[in-house]
């Protein structure tokens, strides 16, 4: 049967705050999201991830001065129920006196006016089929995994139609496995809905895998905005560098484009565009590269190799260099890496290097 398709919704957010009791848990959110868009909230614990969720939703109230708008009009006046907006969080129980379908109607039956009881049942039968449920409609949810309990929670939220959908950490529960085959899952079901989706979770590789764009979170603020690859490869900052993905950063000073490392003999590319004073530069550990000498390389770190991992498809080299700082090559399983205790180089092209923060010019 045919997925009655919503077009999903643009989202657009502009500085949003919330206080509780005089103290700001968020500030000056701005956020543009794109109709049919996945976006994903990443940050740490207590970033403001799941605040922002709320004040979409409708669960709390921004400060004065913050405005929402969903496909052009304000939500500020409208109650929470009334925002068509499909929510699934974490510890969102289904109701457990009633069975698989139940739950999936219940949203139904509350829309004022009521939709008729064929349409109920064909939207509720509709969205087993999306979540690969169908045997299970009469089950209650204490007769379900938790992976299965997760997709009727995700049936119920999308049972009627929403155009925006807001996940917060709804794979949390689960062991990897299921989190990753949900994962590929909920990629397909964002295919065939074309919903809006805003995803909350606080684990990198699920915001890499699912998302069109990535809002990073940051001490109750946006720290960066970008699609996966932009954030992976152009970090704004080493918060964001180090955050997504394995990173190694140097910090230092520049000076007349000559990059130099307080008590560290090793070579730097000139960071020709930089102006003068203190610098962090970070490099990806899939770039970098282990040699006995560094000859011919435009950065090498002199290291002591600390660990040397296997992983099937590459090698995973850890070194210390003098300054004691931890640093990671990712190389090609079949490389020659020196042992563990010796001497070598962990060397780079200029073109990785990757400027996260410039202090001001001296
Ligand atoms: N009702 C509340 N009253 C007071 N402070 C709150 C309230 N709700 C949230 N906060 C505070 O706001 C900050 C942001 O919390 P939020 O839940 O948005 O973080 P999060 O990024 O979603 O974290 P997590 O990943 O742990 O869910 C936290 O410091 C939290 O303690």
């Amino acid at each position: 049967m045919a997925i009655e398709t919503a077009r999903g919704a643009a989202l657009d957010l502009h500085d949003l705050g919330k206080s509780y009791g005089g103290l700001k848990v968020l500030e000056g959110v701005n956020l543009n999201v794109a109709p049919g868009e996945f976006i994903t909230f990443l940050g740490p614990s207590g970033s403001g991830k799941t605040t922002t969720l709320n004040l979409i939703a409708g669960f709390a109230a921004p400060d004065p001065g913050g405005r929402m708008q969903l496909d052009g009009r304000s939500l500020a006046e409208v109650p929470a129920h009334k925002r068509d907006i499909g929510v699934v969080f974490q510890n969102y129980a289904l109701f457990p006196h009633m069975t698989v379908r139940e739950n999936i109607a219940y949203p139904l039956k509350q829309r004022r006016p009521r939709p008729d009881r064929a349409t109920i049942e064909r939207r509720v039968e509709q969205v087993l089929t999306l979540v690969h449920l169908e045997a299970y409609g009469d089950r209650r949810p204490d007769q379900l995994s938790g992976g299965q309990q997760q997709r009727v929670a995700l049936a119920r939220a999308v049972v009627f139609e929403p155009k925006l959908l807001l996940l917060d950490e709804p794979l949390g529960a689960l062991d990897k496995r299921l989190r990753e085959s949900l994962q590929l899952e909920l990629r397909r079901i964002h295919r065939e809905l074309g919903v809006t989706i805003i995803f909350v979770t606080h684990d990198q590789d699920e915001a890499l895998t699912l998302s069109d764009r990535i809002v990073v979170f940051r001490e109750g603020a946006v720290e960066q905005i970008g699609t996966p690859a932009e954030l992976y490869n152009n970090p704004g900052s080493e918060f964001v560098a180090t955050f997504l993905g394995d990173s190694n950063i140097f910090t230092g000073t520049v000076d007349a484009g000559r990059f130099v490392r307080p008590g560290v003999d090793a070579r730097f590319a000139p960071l020709a565009t930089v102006a003068n004073g203190s610098v962090t530069i970070m490099v990806r550990p899939e770039n970098v590269t282990v040699s006995a000498d560094g000859a011919g390389a435009d950065n090498a770190v002199p290291v002591t190799i600390e660990d040397v991992v296997f992983s099937g498809a590459t090698l995973r080299a850890e070194g210390v260099d003098a300054a004691g700082t931890q640093l990671i090559a990712r190389t090609r399983a079949d490389a020659a890496v020196p042992p563990v205790g010796s001497r070598a180089w962990f060397c780079w092209d200029g073109a990785a290097t990757r400027v996260v923060s410039a202090g001001r010019a001296k």
